[in-house]
């Protein structure tokens, strides 16, 4: 169904459902546009995360996703990049086929079920996917982030927020409403318990804001240093055990549940867990596991 809507978005509207910040969804374009006449609407099913309150175009989700694991793939081949024996080449090309294959194939699956739940129209999550792997691809080159002080990251954060505040106030002067989407989600859900402060663009700029704070915060700790910059942070079984204790510490954090009742305690609480988890990740997690080997060192020596 949502195809069919999209079929008739291209052939009859113009009114920026394609534009970034400015796209549509299609669970409540169905409801609004003019090209339907009586009562022929499509019925475009809801489901309890197709509210979603921002615009359409690019697709959070699809760009989330394929920017992290475009990462994670370019990361691991880079490993076994570089060597020239046969057996090494068709190692590689085997490794290349199989993890370029698990990226397209969670590609197309989480494209498809935001199609699915009218989320999106398959242009804004192609959009979605592109712009993921482009993004990944800049910060790839930009070794930079790594080794910023906090001092850098802390300005990045102030230029990020306050141009975002600019750029909203502004548009705001000239009769542009940036969060124009929010109302319309409003609107057309067909369950009010489905609209969730999570989804507001304000919300996902907290929490941007927030992560990058937090790794500043993580990478130039004395933890970080002692752990990850020591000698314990070149070893394998080392990086390892952090991936694991890093991965079941993440889950815990699945359990806090922030109020949203209030949104200035919301935004606050937002920005603090957002912090909170690459700090986990970067600093607390290499420095218990460091903490933890050491001992096992000294009676191995
Ligand atoms: O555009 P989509 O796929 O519906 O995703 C929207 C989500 O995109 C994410 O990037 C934002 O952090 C979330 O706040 C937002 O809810």
């Amino acid at each position: 169904m949502v195809i069919t809507a999209w079929k008739d978005w291209s052939v009859h509207s113009v009114d920026g459902t394609f534009g970034i910040l400015f796209g549509h969804r299609p669970y409540w374009w169905v409801q609004e546009t003019m090209i339907y006449p009586n009562q022929s609407t499509p019925c475009l099913e809801q489901f309890p995360i197709t509210c979603e309150t921002g615009p359409g175009s690019p697709s959070g989700h699809a760009m989330g996703s394929s920017c992290v694991w475009y990462v994670m793939v370019t990361a691991a081949l880079s490993y076994t990049v570089g060597q020239t024996n046969k057996s090494a080449v068709t190692l590689y090309r085997v490794t290349w086929s199989f993890l370029w294959s698990v990226f397209w194939i969670i590609q197309i699956s989480v494209c498809i079920s935001r199609v699915f739940i009218a989320t999106h129209f398959p242009h804004q999550v192609i959009l979605g996917v592109i712009a993921g792997m482009l993004v990944a691809e800049a910060f790839e080159h930009t070794p930079a982030i790594q080794t910023a002080s906090l001092r850098t990251y802390i300005k990045t954060n102030l230029f990020l927020l306050i141009s975002a505040l600019s750029f909203y106030l502004i548009l705001k002067l000239i009769d542009i409403d940036l969060l124009w989407s929010v109302p319309k989600a409003k609107k057309w859900c067909a369950n009010p318990d489905w609209i969730n402060i999570d989804t507001t663009p304000f919300a996902g700029l907290v929490r941007n804001l927030g992560a990058l704070f937090g790794l500043g915060l993580g990478i130039n700790s004395e933890m970080f240093i002692r752990s990850c910059k020591g000698k314990n942070g070149y070893k394998i079984s080392f990086r390892i055990l952090c991936i694991a204790a890093s991965l079941a510490t993440l889950q815990l954090y699945d359990f806090i549940k922030i109020p949203t009742h209030t949104e200035y305690l919301f935004y606050t609480l937002s920005f603090c867990k957002s912090a909170a988890i690459p700090l986990t990740v970067v600093a607390l997690v290499p420095y218990c596991i460091h903490l933890l080997m050491k001992p096992t060192e000294k009676k191995l020596n």
